[in-house]
């Protein structure tokens, strides 16, 4: 089978460095081809972002311009209505029908997963990746219905969807909030987004 394309979800208002080595680090770890970070567009449980869908996009754009094995997806932008997890994931296993697909989540996004819309197909869509969330308690991951916990990276290639896997990364206590709490400051927020990102957001 070939090697499992992950996806961070975000509302990336701004995407930051704690993101970035997410994607980086599973992708090694995990033997990923590539990851695609994707923003939503009508976020199902917060306020609606500060930034607009273009902007938020297009820091993504450039923050990831020279790194290969991140990609940058729009669907959710393009999508009416609430940007539901489920809805991406059905999109990108009828694009992708022969590939495993995982869905990455921090602790804090894992804690609130089983009040999602439809949160039980996710394990016939997708594997679940778990990664520490600095700030937020790491509890154990145990299955749930529809996915099944493991601890073997090959169980991600062998089988399309279903299983539930927790990983470590490199702990990064930035978030977007810390980030526009900053701003709103007037204080720098550079080496915490990356550079292109800094320096939209310092002409802003
Ligand atoms: N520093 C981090 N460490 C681990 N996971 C993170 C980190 N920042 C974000 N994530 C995860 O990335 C995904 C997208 O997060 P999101 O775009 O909401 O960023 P955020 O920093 O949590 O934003 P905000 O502060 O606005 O809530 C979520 O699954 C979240 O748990
Ligand atoms: O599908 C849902 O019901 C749902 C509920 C809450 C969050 N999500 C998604 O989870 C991802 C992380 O959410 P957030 O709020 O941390 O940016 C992002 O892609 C959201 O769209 C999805």
């Amino acid at each position: 089978m070939s090697a499992p394309i992950g996806i961070l979800g975000g509302t990336f208002d701004p995407v930051h460095l704690g993101h970035l080595r997410i994607c980086v680090e599973l992708r090694e770890r995990l033997g990923l081809d590539h990851v695609r970070l994707v923003p939503n567009r009508v976020p199902p449980h917060r306020d609606a972002p500060r930034a607009s869908d273009q902007v938020r996009a297009r820091w993504i754009a450039d923050a990831i311009a020279d790194e290969p094995g991140l990609v940058l997806d729009t669907l959710e932008l393009e999508r009416e209505g609430p940007s539901y997890t489920a809805d991406t994931l059905a999109s990108l296993r009828a694009r992708f029908p022969d590939r495993p697909l995982v869905c990455v989540l921090g602790q804090d996004a894992f804690d609130g997963l089983v009040t999602w819309h439809r949160w039980e197909d996710i394990g016939s869509l997708a594997h679940v990746v778990v990664v520490p969330r600095p700030g937020t308690p790491r509890s154990p991951v145990e299955s749930l219905p529809g996915l099944t916990r493991t601890d073997r990276v090959e169980d991600l290639h062998d089988r399309l969807q279903g299983c539930l896997l927790a990983a470590d990364v490199t702990p990064l206590a930035v978030s977007s909030t810390q980030v526009r709490r900053l701003l709103v400051q007037g204080r720098s927020v550079r080496y915490l987004v990356p550079d292109p990102v800094w320096r939209a957001l310092r002409a802003r």
